[in-house]
This record gives structure tokens, C-alpha cells and sequence, in this order.
């Protein structure tokens, strides 16, 4: 307790803790001040269950012989109690799980720079750090061998081992809607590319004044001559069409008045022009006005976006075809064997359950515009697992699994990326809820660069969480976005409700609106568990909510009518009144 409280202030050296045994009660003394009891106590709280049976007279090879199980049954230390799961989260948040923490973050978590230590894919001796895939679960870890890494350091990591972006030619067309820009693309024509006239009316020398005038020509917005104009005739002309040769301006026909027509009244002979003090280009669109060949057009990294803008500045100039980077092809694997197909018709029997990660993820790629590749549903068996991971490699650019990344022992993901694929594991749990297991590795392939493998968790609200806080900038990253461009946007929202803090930094689950004032408001989709994929729904944004171990005992929630950072995973509806 001294050693831990001395890491965070010398006056630690001061207090005088005393602790003990009497009868097979341990005994233990914390400080006074509510920061430093908590302090004292999350630093050895991890050992409680211990020392309560040696207290109790258990007999410690047996238990460090693995015996825990049964010693804390005989002993009545309920192993998985809610109490015992929430000090779990406890220390996890706070960073005290293992000597590899490192400290929170609260916010959303992107990174800015600034020092980070990316803990090592081995162990200090060199081991790998998955359990192996005997499947002996007697010898698989007891805890996790991952350090535990804030989200800004999974950003960082990420960031930093995703392959290099790839260039390819297309076609400008509506395809080409999401790509980013691998050139600078400048204009090859000037646009008008002749002197066009910006309204419906007469072409006339500026210079020439009011009064009447014959009408010596017609120009139409067609292709063909047009014949030259002089001083002291006008010619017809409509929005867009060439101003014929010689012409300085054009009146309105609103302001001409018919002075002469043929005796059939059909053509048009002399007119008034009533319009005085006409400036040069009066109405006309000069050549190269709106572009002119040499500008620059869009910059190399610009997105092609939905609103059509670029494509059409692109197809205004007569480009046909750019070069912009290849979006990665993502491939979407489940795994379980309790998982079976969300639309098998017959009824679940038990221990089965749909997969609903599969169709989400499909969706969520797709509908970001990126080709999604389903791969189905992989046993928890080391072989199948295996085969399905290496045809995957095979056909796709990112692979992203779910399920089969925790500490069970049919967890195979990490031991089968790291022990059959020698994958690099860069990190494998993050300080985060939900998505605490996430896994990020890399697989060396023959003819490319490493290939990102995402093993998310299986619970549907992490793993979809997860696919929008690590995947989508990965995405992103390789599809040429750079800088902050990468990652979700990020909103300051008021919270419309109380909403409690969980140990570990929470993204939140809510439905923001855009209020009468314009501002940002968030309603909770309501039970934030990560099984629960109802949280998702009408989910447009993730609540960054700090980790209790971050704010300290000051507060335990943040109030309603406080304002929170917000991650934008979906469109912004308007405040229903
Ligand atoms: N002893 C510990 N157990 C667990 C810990 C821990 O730290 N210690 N972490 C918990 C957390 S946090 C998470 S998140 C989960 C993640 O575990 P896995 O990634 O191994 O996920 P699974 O065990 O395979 O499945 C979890 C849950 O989700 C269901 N599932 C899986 N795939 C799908 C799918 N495609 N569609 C719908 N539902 C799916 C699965 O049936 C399980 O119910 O680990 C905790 N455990
Ligand atoms: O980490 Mo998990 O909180 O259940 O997704
Ligand atoms: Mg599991």
C-alpha cells in the first residue's frame, strides 16, 4: 500500500498502516481521506481473496497449484460475483491490472501525438503471449497476458501498422463516391469555353447605347457559327449560348421593347434596347471564368463525396479518369460454435444463438462504401478456424472477426493469429466498455504488405462499437484519408439524462438531435450491456464518458445538462418538436 501511494504522492511516507490476523480475520487499516482508503485499497484488493484463505488456513501450495477454485468454494469467496467483477473492472480501469498499464484517457481517445509505449507483442522473456492450442485449460492463463492499453494508444497502434495506401486508376463516375485522391488533378479545358451569355435576351456591342436596332442574328446554346456582330446591330441570343464575334454584352429581354416585326407579326425585325449604361461582359460569362485550363482543380487527398461536387468539377473539365487509392476489400467472419445463422428457419435449441455481428458488420461496411465479403460462421475448433482464416487471406484486404478473443479456453483468435499465422498481436485489450479483449495483429502474407486482422469481441454491442472506433479509421487510413480525417467526428453533446460512470471509459450509446438552438443534444438508447445490441439501435453517436478511475470520487455520473464528447457514427436527424 505504501509502495503504490508512494507512486502517487510523497506524503504517503507519513501514514502508518497496520495490518493483521486475528483469529482468520485479516485486518487492515487505510487512511482516512476517501481518495487515499481507495487508493490503498485497490492496490492490494486483488490479493484479498488470498490472504482471507491463508487467514482461513488454507494451504498455500494447494492453492497456488491452481486449487483457488476449490479452496474459495470450500472458503465461500463467491469467484464470480458481481462485486468481484465490478473490482475486476475496478483495478482494469485504473490501470493497476497488471505493471503494463498504462494510464487513462478519458474523451474520445484520438490520439495527438505525445509519448506512448506500445506494449510488446512477447513477453519480457520472449514468450508469446496467447495461450497455446493444446486447449489444455488447466494451463491457460489465469490472467490476461495483454497489458491493458488506453484507446489513444489502440489508435496509435492502428495508425501505425496499417499497410501503406494503394493507387489505382477509375473512371469519374458515380463510383467514384468515397474514393480519396492519390493525384492533383488540374483543369485540362477553361470553363465557358467561349463567351457565353448569362441571360435570355440581345447581344450587343456595350458601346452602342439605347435605341433601336436590327436583328441580324441568332444564337442558341447549340454547337454551330456563329456570325460576327457589328457596331449598331444586336443578335438574338439564349442563356448559355456563344456571343457571336465582335459582341461586348447582353440585355435582358425584359428590358428591350419589339420595335418592328415581319406583317405576319412571327419574326422579330428591329428593337428597342432600353437597358443604358451597359458595363463590358455586361451578362456574359467570359472564357475561363467559372476554370481555366492550368487551374488547379482538386488536391492530391481530396474525397470524392456524396454531394457530387468534385465529380462534377472533374467531368466539368472533360476528366475522365483519375487516380485515387484502392478501398480495402473487408472481409467478415463470426465465430462460435454456439453461433448459427440469423435466418435458419428452424428454432434455436439450446446454447444456440443468432448470429446478429455478421449482418451488422456486412451493413455497416457496405453502407461506408466499402466492398464487404461475408465469410461466414468459423467453429471453435484450431483447424476449421485456421482454414477459414487462410482462404480469407487469401480474397480480402482486412479481415475482421468476432468473437473468441477472452480469456476462455475456446478462445482461439489470438493463439491462432499469433501460433499458426505468426501474426504480431499489437495489442489485445484495451481500457475501454464496451470492447475490453479487442485484438489487433498483423499477418505476414507472401506478396503484400503484413495484413490488419480486427478479432473484435463476439458481444454484439462491443463488437460493433469496436468496428467504429478502431476498423472504420483503419479503413479510412487505407483508403487514403489522413490526419484526423481518419477518425469519426467528434461533437460536444448535452446529455439529456443522469448517466452513471462505468470503471472503465464508456462509449455510450445515444441518439443525438440537432435542438431549436442548434445545439447538440444526446438521449441514452438506454442498457449500455455489451451483449445487448438494442443499444445500437438509433444509435448515431458514441458518449465518451470517462472511466470512474479518471475522475476520481468526485463524481459517479455525469449529471443531465452536462456537456460530454460525442464520436458521429450516423446521420444527425433535427430535434422531433
Ligand atoms: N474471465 C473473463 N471473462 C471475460 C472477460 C474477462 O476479462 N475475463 N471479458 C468479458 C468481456 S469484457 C467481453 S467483451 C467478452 C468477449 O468475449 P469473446 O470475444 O471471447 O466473445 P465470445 O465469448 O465468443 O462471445 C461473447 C458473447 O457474444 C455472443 N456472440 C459471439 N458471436 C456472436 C455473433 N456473431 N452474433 C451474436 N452474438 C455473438 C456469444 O454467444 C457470447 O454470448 O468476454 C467477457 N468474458
Ligand atoms: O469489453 Mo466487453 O465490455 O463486454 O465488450
Ligand atoms: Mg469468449
Amino acid at each position: 500500500m505504501l509502495a503504490a501511494s508512494l507512486k502517487i504522492t510523497p506524503f504517503a511516507i507519513m501514514s502508518r498502516p497496520v495490518a493483521g490476523v486475528r483469529g482468520d480475520t485479516v485486518i487492515i487499516t487505510l487512511p482516512g481521506s476517501p481518495k487515499g482508503a481507495k487508493e490503498n485499497l485497490e492496490s492490494i484488493i486483488k490479493l484479498l481473496p488470498h490472504a482471507c484463505i491463508q487467514a482461513a488456513g488454507g494451504d498455500s501450495r494447494v492453492i497456488h497449484s491452481g486449487g483457488m477454485k476449490k479452496l474459495e468454494k470450500e472458503a465461500g469467496v463467491a469467484p464470480h460475483s458481481g462485486a468481484h467483477d465490478h473490482h475486476s473492472h475496478l483495478y482494469e480501469s485504473g490501470g493497476l491490472a497488471s505493471d503494463d498499464a498504462v494510464g487513462m484517457t478519458s474523451g474520445c481517445g484520438h490520439h495527438h501525438g505525445g509519448g506512448h509505449h506500445a506494449p510488446t507483442p512477447r513477453t519480457k522473456n520472449g514468450e508469446l503471449r496467447s495461450n497455446d492450442l493444446t486447449g489444455d485449460v488447466a494451463r491457460r492463463h489465469r490472467s490476461s497476458p495483454y497489458p491493458m492499453i488506453s484507446v489513444k494508444e489502440a489508435h496509435k497502434l492502428v495508425e501505425e501498422n496499417i499497410p501503406a495506401p494503394e493507387v489505382v486508376k477509375k473512371k469519374v463516375d458515380a463510383s467514384l463516391v468515397g474514393y480519396i485522391l492519390a493525384e492533383e488533378v488540374r483543369a485540362k479545358e477553361s470553363v465557358p469555353a467561349f463567351r457565353a451569355s448569362i441571360v435570355d435576351g440581345y447581344a450587343v456591342l456595350h458601346t452602342d447605347g439605347v435605341g433601336i436596332y436590327p436583328v441580324v442574328g441568332v444564337s442558341h446554346a447549340a454547337p454551330g457559327e456563329i456570325k460576327p456582330l457589328e457596331a449598331g446591330q444586336i443578335a438574338r441570343i439564349t442563356t448559355g449560348a456563344p456571343l457571336p464575334p465582335g459582341a461586348t454584352a447582353v440585355v435582358m429581354v425584359e428590358d428591350t421593347r419589339i420595335a418592328k416585326t415581319t406583317d405576319d407579326g412571327v419574326e422579330e425585325l428591329e428593337i428597342e434596347i432600353l437597358a443604358s449604361g451597359l458595363t463590358e461582359l455586361e451578362n456574359v460569362r467570359e472564357v475561363g471564368s467559372d476554370m481555366k485550363t492550368g487551374d488547379l482543380l482538386l488536391q492530391k487527398g481530396a474525397e470524392i463525396t456524396a454531394v457530387g461536387g468534385e465529380i462534377g468539377l472533374l467531368a466539368s473539365v472533360g476528366i475522365a479518369e483519375v487516380e485515387v487509392y484502392k478501398k480495402p476489400v473487408v472481409g467478415v467472419l463470426s465465430t462460435g460454435d454456439e453461433i448459427v445463422q440469423h435466418d435458419r428457419a428452424e428454432n434455436l435449441t439450446l446454447g444456440e444463438v443468432r448470429d446478429s455481428n455478421r449482418p451488422t458488420l456486412l451493413a455497416a461496411i457496405t453502407a461506408r462504401g466499402f466492398e464487404a465479403v461475408d465469410l461466414g460462421i468459423a467453429k471453435d475448433q484450431p483447424g476449421t478456424l485456421e482454414d477459414v482464416l487462410k482462404d480469407a487471406l487469401s480474397k480480402v484486404d482486412v479481415i475482421i472477426t468476432t468473437g473468441g478473443v477472452s480469456m476462455g479456453e475456446k478462445d482461439l483468435l489470438k493463439p491462432t493469429i499469433e501460433r499458426t499465422f505468426n501474426g504480431t498481436i499489437h495489442f489485445g485489450r484495451v481500457a475501454m466498455k464496451p470492447g475490453k479483449p479487442t485484438t489487433f495483429a498483423t499477418i505476414p502474407t507472401q506478396d503484400s504488405a503484413p495484413k490488419p486482422i480486427f478479432s473484435l469481441p463476439g458481444n454484439p454491442a462491443s463488437a460493433t462499437v469496436t468496428f467504429h472506433l478502431f476498423v472504420l479509421p483503419a479503413l479510412r487510413q487505407l483508403a487514403g484519408f489522413i490526419g484526423n480525417d481518419i477518425h469519426l467526428a467528434k461533437a460536444l453533446v448535452t446529455v439529456e439524462e443522469d448517466l452513471v460512470l462505468d470503471p472503465r471509459p464508456e462509449y455510450h450509446r445515444a441518439a443525438i438531435r440537432i435542438d431549436r438552438s442548434g445545439g447538440l443534444v444526446a438521449r441514452s438508447t438506454g442498457g449500455q450491456r455489451s451483449s445487448r445490441i438494442g443499444s445500437m439501435e438509433a444509435a448515431n453517436a458514441l458518449l465518451c464518458l470517462p472511466g470512474l478511475s479518471e475522475v476520481g470520487d468526485k463524481r459517479t455520473r455525469v449529471p443531465r445538462g452536462d456537456k460530454v464528447e460525442a464520436l458521429i457514427i450516423g446521420d444527425l436527424k433535427v430535434l422531433d418538436v
